[in-house]
């Protein structure tokens, strides 16, 4: 098995109240957790956000990129739907880790973009994996969503786990002065759908 369900709570929060599911990464030992909202096991796909980790955006209001407003963006949608979760993964700095996510930035203070920074360093541009979202999701009986992404990959990565996207729900948000050189990269380099 690949991950083990921890422990679950209530998780108040100013759009509602989800319920927070802890779950430790058998293979890598990371903590994941699931916030959740809503009769997830009833018929029809589920809202669902499969987020990574971001230190800098999620917790500490960084405008280097658009992940904390994406997180508050998915929150709100499910709260509103009245149904719906999140996957929380722990593979901050999309895989490389937080320190080195910091020498990333460091190196596009210095002019590199997003994935030039990630190849000076040695690294691929994306080594997230997303196979522990699989027993993540059957643990609550989901086996279709309907994801909460710009990224194609993200969606394919899915599927190729069994996983039914019914729908890829666009979420858009964040754009700001700091990062949008850093969201045409994503654009032009990572192939994200956005409009903008
Ligand atoms: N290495 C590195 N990681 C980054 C950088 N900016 C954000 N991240 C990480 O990227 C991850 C989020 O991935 P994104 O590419 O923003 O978005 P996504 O999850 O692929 O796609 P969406 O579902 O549309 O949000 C988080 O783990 C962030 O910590 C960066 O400049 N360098
Ligand atoms: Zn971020």
């Amino acid at each position: 098995m690949r991950v083990k369900f921890v422990a679950q709570a209530t998780l108040p929060t100013e759009w509602g109240e989800f319920t927070i599911h802890g779950f430790e990464d058998l293979v890598t030992g990371k903590e994941h957790v699931v916030l959740a909202m809503g009769d997830l096991s009833a018929a029809g796909p589920v809202l669902c956000r499969v987020h990574s980790e971001c230190l800098t955006g999620d917790a500490l209001f960084s405008l280097r990129c658009d992940c904390g407003p994406q997180l508050q963006y998915a929150m709100q949608a499910i709260a509103k739907a009245g149904r719906g979760m999140i996957l929380y993964l722990r593979q901050e700095g999309r895989g490389i880790g937080l320190l080195n996510k910091i020498k990333a930035y460091s190196l596009q203070d210095l002019g590199a973009d997003t994935v030039e920074a990630n190849e000076q360093l040695g690294f691929a541009a994306d080594g997230r994996e997303y196979e522990v979202c699989q027993p993540m999701l059957a643990h609550f009986g989901v086996s279709d969503v309907r994801l909460l992404t710009n990224n194609p990959d993200k969606v394919e990565a899915l599927e190729v786990l069994g996983i039914t996207v019914s729908e890829r729900v666009p979420i858009e948000t964040g754009l700001n002065s700091h990062n949008e050189s850093y969201l045409a990269v994503k654009v032009s380099k990572m192939g994200h759908l956005l409009k903008r």
